[in-house]
């Protein structure tokens, strides 16, 4: 028998040697033995280049991945990031999940109080679970005091001193205080995420193997992808330009004896874009890194999430999976309305398989429930359904 046609069948462990070879047609492939309440499977795990398989496949590594969780509003992305979390708690993984969206509903989802900016641990599930809602408005006030305390007047007044006005008001003319007050479209998002970039390189996060972002609506995702190139073109030069000046300043400070300034607006910013860069990268690293939009069956929704899709590709963020939510089960009674709606439901779906974008995605149908999604308990059962 070929060792392909063997894939994901079963063996009984006392009973079978196995001997694995490779297959010259197959040279992309990984394959990995599964043991499972006592008995063997082989499977072949999906590279970047495979096609791609179920939970099993998702759950398979012990190694970080990133899940990101991204689509229109309202269509049901944190009622499935939140499932996904505690199926991978309950699986074995140590899981952080983490609400970027300026309007949290991390805590709602887990009927559980979860603001606060820092992590919080979910009750209920096997392995530990922690929840943390970002506060974008907050992140970006960081910002703001240090480049009022450091920044500004203070640099004003000494280069004044200094017979160097001329240059204080061409630093002022950056300003990097306004850039913070009226952040461009997407930076928010890039704080927050970054944010999380700096808390994931301490150790105290290390435990963490499975990390899911509950992003903003789509638009803010289209933005954030775009951004990390906005802060290189722009902030880059204006930092570069802001250097030299403070190299300047210090120079003559240090002649003059006077204690040089802490850290101040221009040193985070550029730590910020540098962290922007390094998110860009985790965005692209398809070892790491997968991009799941949700949707639900509309021919609305789906004509935004194959926009979505094609942004996504196009900046090269992984993204194999297509989850339709909120798809109605078929109805046994004579509703007209249920009959309707899903007629309705059903084109939209077909939508898919002739969307160039879509139709390439693993599609995911999760159903309409009857009650609403809230609680641990109520969050296993829909990853039960949705996670296969
Ligand atoms: N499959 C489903 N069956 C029934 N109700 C659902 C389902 N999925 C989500 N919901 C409900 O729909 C509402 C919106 O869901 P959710 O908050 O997950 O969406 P969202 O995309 O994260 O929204 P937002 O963009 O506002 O953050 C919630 O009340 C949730 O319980």
């Amino acid at each position: 028998m070929n060792f392909w046609t063997r894939l994901g069948q079963k063996f009984q462990t006392p009973k079978v040697a196995l001997r694995l070879y490779s297959s010259p047609h197959c040279t992309n492939r990984h394959v990995r033995i599964f043991l499972r309440r006592g008995s063997l499977q082989v499977r072949a795990i999906a590279t970047p280049a495979d096609t791609t398989e179920g939970f099993e496949e998702m759950i398979a590594s012990t190694k970080r991945k990133y899940y990101m969780l991204g689509g229109k509003g309202g269509v049901g992305k944190t009622s499935c990031a939140a499932s996904l979390a505690v199926k991978f708690a309950n699986s074995g993984h140590p899981t952080l999940v983490v609400s970027t969206d300026p309007a949290h509903s991390l805590s709602d989802s887990f009927a559980q109080d979860l603001t606060g900016g820092l992590l919080v641990p979910v009750e209920g599930p096997d392995s530990p679970l922690f929840a943390l809602e970002i506060n974008p408005e907050k992140a970006r006030e960081e910002f703001r005091t240090a480049s009022q305390t450091n920044g500004g007047t203070g640099v004003k007044d000494f280069m004044d001193s200094m017979g160097l006005g001329m240059i204080a008001e061409q630093l002022g003319e950056l300003k990097l205080g306004e850039l913070l007050d009226t952040p461009p479209p997407g930076l928010d998002e890039a704080i927050a995420i970054s944010k999380v970039m700096q808390f994931l390189e301490s150790p105290q996060y290390s435990i963490f193997s499975r990390i899911i972002f509950d992003t903003a609506p789509t638009g803010h995702t289209l933005r954030l992808l775009s951004l990390p190139d906005f802060l290189d073109a722009s902030i880059g030069k204006i930092l570069k330009l802001k250097k030299k000046i403070s190299q300047a300043t210090s120079a003559i400070k240090s002649v003059f004896g006077q204690e040089e300034n802490k850290e101040d607006a221009s040193d985070k910013l550029e730590k910020l874009r540098e962290r922007m860069v390094k998110v860009r990268e985790l965005f692209r690293d398809t070892g790491s890194t997968e991009f799941i939009i949700v949707t639900i069956p509309t021919v609305m929704a789906i004509s935004e999430s194959s926009r979505l899709c094609a942004s996504l590709k196009k900046e090269q963020v992984p993204v194999k999976r297509l989850v339709v939510n909120q798809v109605l089960p078929p109805s046994a009674s004579d509703c007209k309305f249920c009959a309707m709606k899903r007629k309705d439901q059903m084109r939209a779906l077909d939508m898919i398989k002739s969307d160039s974008e879509l139709n390439s995605l693993n599609l995911i149908q999760a159903p309409l429930v009857d009650v609403e999604i809230r609680g641990v308990p109520a969050l296993r059962f829909l990853g039960d359904i949705v996670w296969k």
